[in-house]
C-alpha cells in the first residue's frame, strides 16, 4: 500500500473561456500522507479549490495525473466517492432537502444502515445545538447553519478521508472551535484530512503539514515547525494605532520590517530580532505616530505564510527583470 492516500504528479490546470485562458495550477506535485492533517494555505484565487477538485476527480487536469491509493483517480470514481468525504465551498446540492434528510441521505450513501444513520444525524445536530432545525429545509436556514449541516455531511459515516474547503467560514467563534475539535477527533480516529483555509491562526493548532500555494504554484510544503524555522530569526510586532491614524504609523514602520494586513487600526510587522530593541525604543519615543499599544510575539504560521509568499514574489520580480 502506498503511504500516500492522494498523490498529484505534475498537475496543471488551464481554464479556457473564449479567448481568455487562466493557468490556475502550474505543475504541482504533492502527496498526502496516510493519517495526516495537511493544510493548504493561499490567498483568494491561488488555485486551492482547483487543486481539490482535481484530487477528488471532479476536474481532469490539463496535464499530469492524480493517484488515489496508488491508482489513477478516474479509474475508481465509485471508490473515491464512497471513501472520501468532500466538503466544498458551495455545498448547496442538497438544498431542497430537510436538514435531517440531508444528513441521513449522505450517511446512507456511505453505506450506513437507516437507523444508525438517523441516530448519528441526531447526535450531530445535538452537538451542533441545531436539533430544532432538523425538520427545516436547507434553503430556509442561515448561511452559518447551512455550513454546519455541510460539516455534518462531511463527518457522518466516518469516512477514512476528509477534504474540507474552508470549513470554518461564516461560523461564530464557538462553532469554529467545535469544528476544529471535531476535525482533530476524526484524525485521532485515523482519518486522513486535507484542509483548505484562510484561517491560518486557527489551522496552526491542528495541521501536521502545510502546503503554501499562490498563483497556481506550490511554494512550500513541510511540517509547521520546519516552516517556522524560516522565520525564527524574526519577531512579530502587533501594533494598535488611534482610529484613523494607521497609515502614518504604517509608513514609518514599513522601514523596519515586513508589514502584514492587520485590520482597521492594527499593524502586524515582522522584524529581524536584532532590530527589535531599536524599534521598541523608536515606538516609545515617537508619540506623533499615534501608537496606542503594542506587543512582541514569536512568529506564527501566518507570518511564515506571508514570508514565503513575499519571497516568491520577490523571486518572480527578479525573474521578470532578468527574463
Ligand atoms: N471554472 C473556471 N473557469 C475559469 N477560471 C477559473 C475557474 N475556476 C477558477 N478559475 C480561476 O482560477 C484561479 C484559481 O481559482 P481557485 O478557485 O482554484 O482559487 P482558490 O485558491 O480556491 O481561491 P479562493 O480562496 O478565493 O476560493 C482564479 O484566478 C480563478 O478566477
Amino acid at each position: 500500500m502506498s503511504h500516500y492516500v492522494f498523490e498529484a504528479q505534475e498537475i496543471s490546470q488551464l481554464y479556457k473561456k473564449g479567448k481568455n485562458t487562466k493557468l490556475a495550477n502550474d505543475n504541482i506535485s504533492l502527496g498526502i500522507e496516510r493519517g495526516e492533517i495537511l493544510g493548504v494555505l493561499g490567498p483568494n484565487g491561488a488555485g486551492k479549490s482547483t487543486l481539490i477538485k482535481q484530487l477528488v476527480g471532479q476536474l481532469k487536469p490539463t496535464s499530469g495525473r492524480v493517484l488515489y491509493e496508488g491508482s489513477e483517480v478516474y479509474a475508481q470514481s465509485r471508490r473515491v466517492a464512497s471513501e472520501v468525504a468532500y466538503f466544498s465551498q458551495d455545498p448547496h446540492v442538497l438544498s431542497d432537502l430537510l436538514v435531517m434528510e440531508a444528513l441521513v441521505f449522505t450517511a446512507r450513501l456511505r453505506g450506513m444502515e437507516a437507523r444508525a444513520a438517523k441516530r448519528e444525524a441526531q447526535a450531530l445536530l445535538e452537538l451542533f445545538e441545531m436539533s430544532e432545525l432538523s425538520g427545516k429545509k436547507l434553503s430556509r436556514i442561515s448561511g452559518g447553519q447551512k455550513r454546519m449541516v455541510g460539516i455534518g455531511t462531511a463527518l457522518i459515516g466516518h469516512s477514512p478521508v476528509l477534504i474540507l474547503d474552508e470549513p470554518t467560514n461564516e461560523l461564530d467563534p464557538k462553532k469554529r472551535r467545535l469544528v476544529w475539535n471535531l476535525i482533530e477527533e476524526h484524525n485521532r480516529q485515523g482519518a486522513t484530512i486535507l484542509l483548505v483555509t484562510h484561517n491560518v491562526l486557527e489551522a496552526e493548532q491542528v495541521v501536521d503539514r502545510v502546503a503554501v500555494i499562490n498563483h497556481g504554484k506550490l511554494l512550500a510544503m513541510d511540517a509547521v515547525a520546519k516552516l517556522k524555522q524560516r522565520v525564527d530569526q524574526r519577531l512579530r510586532f502587533e501594533i494598535g494605532t488611534t482610529m484613523g491614524q494607521r497609515e502614518t504609523a504604517e509608513r514609518e514602520l514599513s522601514a523596519w520590517g515586513i508589514v502584514q494586513e492587520g485590520g482597521e487600526n492594527r499593524i502586524r510587522l515582522l522584524v529581524e530580532k536584532h532590530r527589535a530593541a531599536a524599534l521598541l525604543e523608536m515606538i516609545i519615543a515617537r508619540s506623533d505616530l499615534a501608537i496606542e499599544e503594542y506587543s512582541v510575539l514569536p512568529p506564527s504560521l501566518e507570518d511564515v505564510y506571508f514570508h514565503i509568499d513575499r519571497e516568491a514574489e520577490k523571486g518572480e520580480a527578479l525573474h521578470e527583470r532578468v527574463g
